[in-house]
């Protein structure tokens, strides 16, 4: 499969990473930077073009890796050489509506991955256009497949709410792993070596939460000694309303997805 992406940045590069390394697609960028095409080319080996090529072949994908901001933009300057192509945008916000407008295309399927993708540990949300066929849908599949799991949502508004969960996901993530860190280097911990305990820490933690028929809240418990070392840090969480901001702080996400939506598909 010919696989275009508008727009190098990290998305595109981490989706570009997990594609290559299970090889068989012919994949080329287009990306304004000079510095991250010499990237993509001498990372990847793929194509890494400055301006967009003159057509796409009709089995083609056109991946737009662009901010949303940019999108509008992309897609009229797009929309005389698009063909057949499919697109699938994976720009947060942005509706089948308004790329369909701007394309003059209503062969879309929008996608909300994540940056795991870069190790083949993706999570993809993702969301076809009404007149979007079965073959154009397993095209989409095996491309987000080929760098981690996939979903399809049933509504377009299930792309707001996976966006509050995977998408922007990894970054709560590295924010409690950061936080760790920092922790285990006040605790007298070199850097390098806090950054190994924690990740380790992460690894086992997920790994036996994966393999356990229990609950996660039995599993934490079951670390939890009455009188013990991590109660004390529990409590103090509770206390400071931790997880309660983490809820409240995807909740905002899933709002400011639906917000640059509206916001950003205006004209
Ligand atoms: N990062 C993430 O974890 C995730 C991102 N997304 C979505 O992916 C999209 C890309 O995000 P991200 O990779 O983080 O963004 P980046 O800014 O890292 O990448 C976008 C790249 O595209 C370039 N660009 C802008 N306009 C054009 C154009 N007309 N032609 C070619 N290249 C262009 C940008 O240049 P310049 O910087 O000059 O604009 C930039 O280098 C966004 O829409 C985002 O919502 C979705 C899920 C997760
Ligand atoms: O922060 C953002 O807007 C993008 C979408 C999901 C992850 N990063």
């Amino acid at each position: 499969m010919q696989i275009t992406f508008i727009g190098g940045g990290n998305m595109a590069t981490a989706i570009i990473g997990g594609l290559v390394a299970g090889g068989e697609h012919h994949i080329r960028v287009v990306e304004l930077h000079e510095e991250k095409r010499a990237q993509l080319q001498q990372q990847f080996g793929v194509e890494a073009l400055a301006t967009l090529p003159a057509q796409f072949a009709a089995d083609g994908v056109v991946v737009l890796a662009v901010k949303p901001q940019a999108l509008r933009e992309v897609c009229l300057a797009l929309a005389p050489v698009l063909g057949n192509a499919l697109v699938v945008s994976i720009a947060a916000g942005i509706r089948c509506e308004a790329l369909a407008r701007w394309l003059g295309s209503e062969r879309i399927v929008r996608v909300m991955p994540n940056t795991p993708a870069m190790v083949g540990k993706g999570v993809s949300g993702l969301y076809a256009a009404a007149n979007v066929g079965d073959a154009e849908r397993a095209a989409a599949t095996s491309i987000m497949q080929a760098v981690g799991t996939t979903t399809w949502l049933a509504a377009e508004s299930g792309i707001d709410d996976i966006t509050s969960v995977s998408g922007s996901g990894p970054a709560y993530v590295f924010y409690f792993i950061e936080s760790m860190i920092e922790g285990a280097v006040q605790a007298g911990f070199a850097e390098d070596e806090a950054r190994r305990l924690v990740l380790a820490t992460f690894d086992g933690a997920v790994e036996l939460a994966r393999q356990s028929p229990l609950p996660v809240a039995t599993l934490r418990q079951n670390v939890m000694s009455k009188g013990g070392t991590t109660e004390r840090a529990i409590f103090r969480f509770e206390a400071e309303g931790v997880k309660q901001a983490i809820i409240a702080g995807a909740m905002d996400c899933r709002a400011r997805s639906v917000e640059m939506g509206i916001e950003l598909s205006k004209d």
